[in-house]
């Protein structure tokens, strides 16, 4: 089945909720206008009503299945700043709780947190790092995950599928952060009925290189390995042998992952986010993501190149990640 075909039945019937802070980007507003009245979820766009409505007579949206909220000025807000305040736990005076939930992405997060709203995708405006940030220190990592991290699915046509991590997030994991990223990416490629077979992906196969980067490799697989004993997961391959069956019986023989991945893990975010962008833009693979994995509540960061139907599939994706387990 079509990939979003199958996360629209997948969210079908659950009214999950999903805060969209950048609310008077026409990307963003097209996208949930479209999201709510194909029933799917259940939009609230944050802004100031009157910039929000000027936007959608502009582009002939109608809002009336939208939650419009000001994070100006919203009933909400001191109650917002007393959690926040209680959740950073000294690290943010009152004063500073108050200021600091009037800003879009964390008052976005505040909603998610306090339990308002299912999900927050933002960054079609703002940086990674804006709009990450306050997800990190609010929303935190579920038990057993220590750092979040963020995938891409990667689609050719109706029936190729990848997912690629971290192309976002993590600038230089060590090696038991890579270990996570890898176990976590292969709950992530279920959703997407991927079955994943995990290549921790390095410029060495199997010891055809010397150094403390390939080190870093090897140890991570030995991690994840222990970590989720079941899963199909071997390393450390370059993409050619993880990637193309006749590589794989020359440079790994033995491992029954090379030449069938599915889900590549790279080492660093210096070759993960050139990764992604090489294979979507002279590859004509579709990324879809970056999909934050492993923290409590999904909040998604979107690439600044979206458009309207990247906002749409990352806002489905979003939702369905209140499946995860
Ligand atoms: C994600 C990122 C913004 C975090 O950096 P930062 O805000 O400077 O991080 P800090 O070290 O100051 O930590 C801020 C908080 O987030 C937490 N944190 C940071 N990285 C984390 C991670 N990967 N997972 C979970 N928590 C994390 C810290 O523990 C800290 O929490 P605390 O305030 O409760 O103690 C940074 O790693 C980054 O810029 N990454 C690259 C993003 C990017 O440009 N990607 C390419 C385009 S997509
Ligand atoms: C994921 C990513 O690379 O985002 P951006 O293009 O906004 O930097």
């Amino acid at each position: 089945m079509d990939l979003i075909q199958s996360l629209e039945q997948k969210v079908t019937g659950k009214n999950y909720s999903i805060v969209f802070p950048e609310g008077t980007d026409p990307r963003i507003l097209g996208a949930a206008v479209r999201l709510a009245s194909d029933g799917l979820i259940q939009p609230i766009v944050l802004g100031e009503q009157s910039a929000v409505e000027a936007v959608a007579k502009d582009k002939g949206f109608n809002l009336a299945k939208l939650t419009i909220r000001d994070p100006q000025t919203d009933a909400l807000l001191p109650e917002m700043a007393k959690a926040f305040f209680e959740r950073r736990n000294g690290k943010a005076t009152e004063e500073q709780a108050a200021a600091m939930v009037k800003d879009p992405n964390y008052f976005g997060t505040m909603l998610v947190y306090m339990g308002k709203a299912d999900g927050m995708v933002s960054g079609a405006v703002h940086s990674t790092a804006d709009t990450v940030r306050p997800a990190l220190q609010i929303i935190k990592t579920r038990p057993g995950v220590s750092r979040t991290s963020g995938a891409f699915i990667m689609q050719r046509g109706r029936d190729e599928r990848y997912l690629f991590a971290d192309n976002a997030i993590n600038i230089d994991p060590d090696a038991q952060t890579l270990a996570e990223i890898a176990v976590e990416s292969a709950k992530t490629a279920k959703l997407f009925d991927i079955d994943p077979k995990v290549a921790m992906l390095s410029f060495s196969t199997k010891g055809s290189a010397k150094a403390p980067q390939v080190d870093k490799v090897v140890e991570a697989t030995a991690l994840a390995q222990k970590l989720a004993p079941d899963l199909a997961l071997d390393g450390e391959l370059q993409f050619d042998a993880a990637f193309v069956p006749t590589v794989a019986k020359l440079k790994a023989p033995e491992s029954k992952v090379a030449g069938n991945a599915n889900v590549f893990i790279f080492p660093d975010l210096q070759s993960g986010n050139i990764g992604y962008k090489i294979a979507q833009r002279l590859g004509n693979f579709e990324a879809i993501g970056p999909i934050l994995q492993g923290l409590n509540k999904p909040v998604s960061d979107l690439s600044r190149g979206a458009n309207e139907e990247d906002v749409y599939k990352v806002a489905l994706i979003t939702a369905a990640q209140n499946l995860i387990d």
